[in-house]
């Protein structure tokens, strides 16, 4: 029996951050104190209305345990091949006690904002539908390889952040099916387009950036720095 709004959060934090070019996944790297994936889970320990925190973890990951426990709702699920198989395994984990609705968040996005955060869950359970938060693009887009082919008309352009809030067995159903017929997943959003369902936009502050390259780690440190200091206040 599937309690009504229920929500738990799912982290995918099971990649090796090949782009950040760490010795380490880059999760683990520490700014401001703490690593990446601890600031992520305390942001998201910051939620009461999450009844579960599942972090999709590499089953040879020797990080994770050695890490303080941030929530009792965080617990450990199999990571998997690809982010999509990270998140659809913890959708089956979750399916002994489903929740209604499912907040996937990217262990990568520590700076996430609280307000955001509870700004797309009221719209989307007021909606009863899925969305995501989602940031105006405001560079001018070109398409092309090593020359500029196309300016892209950028008035309805979003860069896709997460959180992603979906119902459980809609995205789960909607991943499942999308993978086995070899659809590029690269966030649940694109799942649930595939299966022909609403994607509710829901604008979020621009600096809830993805930690990727190195070049993203001062600009990170530097932000989670400020948000400690805020807090503290
Ligand atoms: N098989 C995977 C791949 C990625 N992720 C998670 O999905 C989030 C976003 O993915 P990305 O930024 O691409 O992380 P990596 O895949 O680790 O980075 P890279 O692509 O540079 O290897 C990250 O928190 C990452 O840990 C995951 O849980 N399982
Ligand atoms: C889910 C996501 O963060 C939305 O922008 C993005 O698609 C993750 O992409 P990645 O290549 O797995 O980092």
């Amino acid at each position: 029996m599937t309690t009504k709004n229920s929500i738990a959060a799912i982290v995918p934090a099971a990649g090796v951050g090949s782009r950040m070019q760490h010795n380490a996944p880059k999760q683990y790297i520490k700014l401001a104190g703490k690593t990446i994936l601890e600031h992520t889970l305390a942001k998201l320990s910051q939620l009461p209305q999450l009844s579960r925190i599942v972090v999709a973890i590499s089953d040879t990951d020797p990080y994770f345990d050695e890490l303080p426990q941030i929530d009792s709702r965080v617990i450990r699920a199999s990571g998997g091949k690809e982010r999509a198989d990270s998140v659809l395994n913890s959708l089956f984990f979750l399916e002994a006690n489903p929740p209604q609705w499912v907040l996937v968040h990217d262990a990568a996005r520590p700076l996430v904002n609280i307000d955001d955060i509870n700004t797309l869950i009221n719209e989307c359970i007021k909606a009863n539908e899925g969305g995501i938060l989602a940031s105006k693009v405001k560079d001018t887009i070109k398409r092309g390889h090593t020359y500029s082919e196309q300016t892209v008309p950028r008035d309805d352009l979003w860069q896709a952040l997460t959180p992603q809030l979906f119902k459980y067995d809609e995205l789960k159903s909607a991943l499942q099916n999308a993978l086995v017929n070899g659809v590029t997943i690269t966030d649940e959003a694109s799942a649930i387009e595939w299966a022909n369902k609403p994607v509710k936009l829901i604008a979020g502050r621009s600096d809830n950036i993805k930690i990727t390259t190195p070049e993203d780690l001062d600009l990170a440190g530097f932000l989670l720095n400020k948000q400690q200091n805020e807090s503290a206040v």
